[in-house]
C-alpha cells in the first residue's frame, strides 16, 4: 500500500480501459463502508452499528480488466451536527462529492429521510452524474412492498439509475459496477493493479483499534475517543511493532476503557491486532495506552492533530 505506482500506471491497457473516481455518498450507517468493502472484496473500511463510524475520507481501489475504480468512502452527511468534529466531518463529506466523476447516493431500503433529501439537494447543485443505490433489500421480506416507495422516489428526484443491492449479502453488485464502469472516463490507472487504497497501514492501524472502540463501546463514549499511533516500524524479526494511545475526553471514561482488571482494554487489543495481522500479512505487537485530553472533540487544534481536518 502506498507504493510507487505500479509500472502499468500512466499506460491504456486497452483502449476501451477506464479509470475514476466515485463517491460513496449518503447519511450515516445506511452501510457506505460495508458496500466499500464489498466491492472491491476487501474489508479496508471500518464498520459498525453505529452512525458517524467513518470520519476519514478513504479510497477504496477496485481494479479490473474492463477498468479501475476508486471509490471514495465519505463519513454520513449528519444534520444539525453541534461538536466541532461532526462538523469538520460534514465538511469532509460535502468535499467529497464534489470532485468525482460519479456519486452514488446510498439509502436504506424503505427509508428516505430528510438526511437523504439534503443531500441529494447538494448533489443536484453539482451536474456530476449519479446513481442510487437502495441497500440493505435483504432486511424487506416482501420486495414487492418496495415498489410504490421507489415509484415515488423516482418521480420526484432524478437519477441515471436506481440499483437494489445487499452490500451485506453481497447481492446486486456486479449489475451496479457495471453500471459505475460505463460512465467512467476512458483513461490509464492511476493506481498499480495491486494497490487498494491510498492511505498507509499506520492510518490503518488505527482506524481498526477505532473500530474495537466503537463495537465494544456504549452510547455516547466511542465519539469521545480516538486513536493516534506513535510508533508504527518493522523488528528485524519480521514483526510490526505498533503502539497507539486512545484518547479520551475525561477520567471516568479512561477507567470504562481500560475496564475491570483491565479487561476491555485487552479485547479491543487482542481483535485489532487480529485484523492488523490479517490485514498486514505479518505478526503484530500492539502496545496500547489510553490517555485524557479534556474537550479534544471540540478543540480544533487536536482535530488538525489528530488528522480530522486538513
Ligand atoms: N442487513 C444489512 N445490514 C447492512 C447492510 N449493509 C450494511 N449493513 C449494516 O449497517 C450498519 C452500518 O454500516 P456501515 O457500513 O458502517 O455504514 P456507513 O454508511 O458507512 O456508516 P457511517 O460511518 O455512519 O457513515 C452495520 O451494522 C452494517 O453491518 C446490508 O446490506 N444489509
Amino acid at each position: 500500500m502506498n507504493q510507487e505506482l505500479d509500472s502499468a500506471a500512466g499506460s491504456l491497457p486497452h483502449e476501451n480501459f477506464r479509470c475514476g473516481t466515485v463517491a460513496l455518498a449518503g447519511r450515516p450507517n445506511v452501510g457506505k463502508s460495508t458496500l466499500l468493502n464489498a466491492l472491491i472484496g476487501f474489508r479496508l473500511s471500518i464498520t459498525s452499528p453505529r452512525p458517524q463510524t467513518t470520519r476519514h475520507r478513504i479510497l477504496g481501489i477496485n481494479t479490473s480488466e474492463a477498468g479501475q475504480i476508486m471509490y471514495v468512502d465519505t463519513p454520513g452527511l449528519h444534520r444539525g451536527a453541534k461538536r466541532a468534529m461532526n462538523r469538520s466531518l460534514n465538511r469532509a463529506a460535502r468535499s467529497a462529492i464534489s470532485d468525482v466523476d460519479l456519486v452514488v447516493q446510498v439509502i436504506e431500503a424503505g427509508r428516505w429521510t430528510d438526511e437523504d433529501e439534503a443531500l441529494y439537494a447538494a448533489l443536484v447543485e453539482q451536474s456530476t452524474p449519479r446513481l442510487l443505490v437502495i441497500n440493505k433489500v435483504d432486511l424487506s421480506k416482501d420486495k414487492s412492498a418496495m415498489l410504490p416507495f421507489v415509484a415515488e422516489l423516482a418521480a420526484k428526484h432524478s437519477y441515471d439509475e436506481i440499483h437494489y443491492v445487499s452490500a451485506l449479502k453481497r447481492k446486486g453488485l456486479k449489475e451496479l459496477e457495471q453500471a459505475i464502469l460505463e460512465r467512467l472516463p476512458v483513461r490509464p490507472p492511476v493506481f498499480g493493479e495491486d494497490e487498494i487504497t491510498d492511505r498507509s497501514e499506520r492510518f490503518l492501524a488505527a482506524e481498526m483499534v477505532r473500530e474495537q472502540l466503537m463495537l465494544r463501546l456504549d452510547q455516547e463514549l466511542p465519539y469521545a475517543t480516538t486513536v493516534e499511533i506513535e510508533q508504527f516500524s518493522d523488528r528485524p524479526d519480521g514483526i510490526a511493532e505498533i503502539h497507539a494511545v486512545i484518547w479520551v475526553e475525561r477520567d471516568g471514561q479512561k477507567a470504562i476503557v481500560i475496564g475491570n482488571g483491565g479487561a476491555q482494554l485487552k479485547a479491543i487489543g487482542t481483535n485489532a491486532r487480529r485484523h492488523m495481522e490479517r490485514m498486514f500479512e505479518r505478526k503484530v505487537f500492539l502496545k496500547l495506552w489510553v490517555k485524557v485530553r479534556e474537550g479534544w472533540v471540540d478543540d480544533e487544534n487536536m482535530l488538525k492533530k489528530f488528522g480530522y481536518t486538513d
